[in-house]
């Protein structure tokens, strides 16, 4: 049996603590957000500041199409994907201070990050049997987290934690998400380059699910005038109220 993605204990205390919460009692906050609405970026340091854990699902699909295509599996063979989602030694460090991605001990971290794992991934993430095999693996982190963790993607506040304390669809305008992007990749990228890696690769994803509306109870945030650290406050919010 390989091992399933692992957890681990979140990193002591950073030095701002969110105090709107009372500690001990279980918090799960799940966000979901197209790519380039600052998912990432932001909930890890919502975990952070909630002294939470921090699981990163994309980063799972990612680690998935890199295997595939190291071992030489047909993105296009979906009983072949289902199974190599079902075989991988996958860990994913659930530590927001600590980005680790590990297949069969191999560091895989930087690896699904490159531009060939970003513009396969979408090929993983509409098999909807890798996707099922996902979604157990995630929650069986999600529930092994401890009592509180913020995890994030495109079906947590639907699918994979409907249950959720705090669900919240984090968004942005086209051009926010597309300027964002562009100055992550340090201004290397041409318009069409980016429309590539954002616009194009979110209408392949939203085929199998919807990240671009709010399901019922989902509460949305538009981060296309908010800055970072805003829209960390603004998140902080919503889990104070909606949490207490
Ligand atoms: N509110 C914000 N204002 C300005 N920049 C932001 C904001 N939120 C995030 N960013 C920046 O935008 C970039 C993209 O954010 P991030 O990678 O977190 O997006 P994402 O939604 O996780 O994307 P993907 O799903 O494609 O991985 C990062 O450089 C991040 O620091
Ligand atoms: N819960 C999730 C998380 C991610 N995906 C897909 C969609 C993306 O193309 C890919 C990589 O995600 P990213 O690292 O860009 O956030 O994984 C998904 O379908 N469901």
């Amino acid at each position: 049996m390989p091992t399933s993605a692992a957890s681990e204990a979140p990193a002591a205390a950073d030095a701002r603590p969110f105090s709107g919460f009372r500690l001990g009692k279980s918090l799960v906050v799940a966000i979901d957000g197209p790519s380039g609405s600052g998912k990432s970026s932001v909930s890890r340091e919502v975990a952070r500041r909630l002294r939470a854990a921090y699981l990163d699902t994309g980063a799972m699909y990612r680690a998935v199409t890199l295997h595939c295509v190291a071992t030489g599996v047909d993105l296009h063979d979906g009983a072949a994907v289902e199974a190599a989602a079902r075989d991988i030694e996958l860990f994913i460090s659930t530590s927001p201070d600590l980005e680790s991605v590990t297949i069969a001990g191999d560091d895989v971290t930087a690896a699904i990050r490159e531009p060939e794992v970003s513009s396969a991934v979408s090929a993983v993430a509409t098999t909807m049997g890798a996707r099922a095999e996902l979604i157990r693996r995630q929650r069986a982190l999600i529930a092994g987290a401890g009592h509180r963790i913020v995890a994030e993607g495109r079906d947590i506040t639907t699918v994979v934690a409907p249950d959720a304390e705090v669900r919240i669809l984090l968004t942005a305008s086209e051009e926010a998400r597309l300027r964002r992007r562009g100055d992550q990749l340090g201004g290397t990228q041409t318009d069409a380059q980016l429309k590539q890696q954002v616009l194009d690769r979110d209408a392949r994803d939203s085929a199998v699910v919807n990240f671009h509306q709010a399901a019922d109870g989902v509460v949305t945030l538009d981060s296309s005038d908010l800055d970072f650290e805003q829209t960390v406050s603004a998140v902080l919010d919503v889990v104070r109220i909606v949490a207490h």
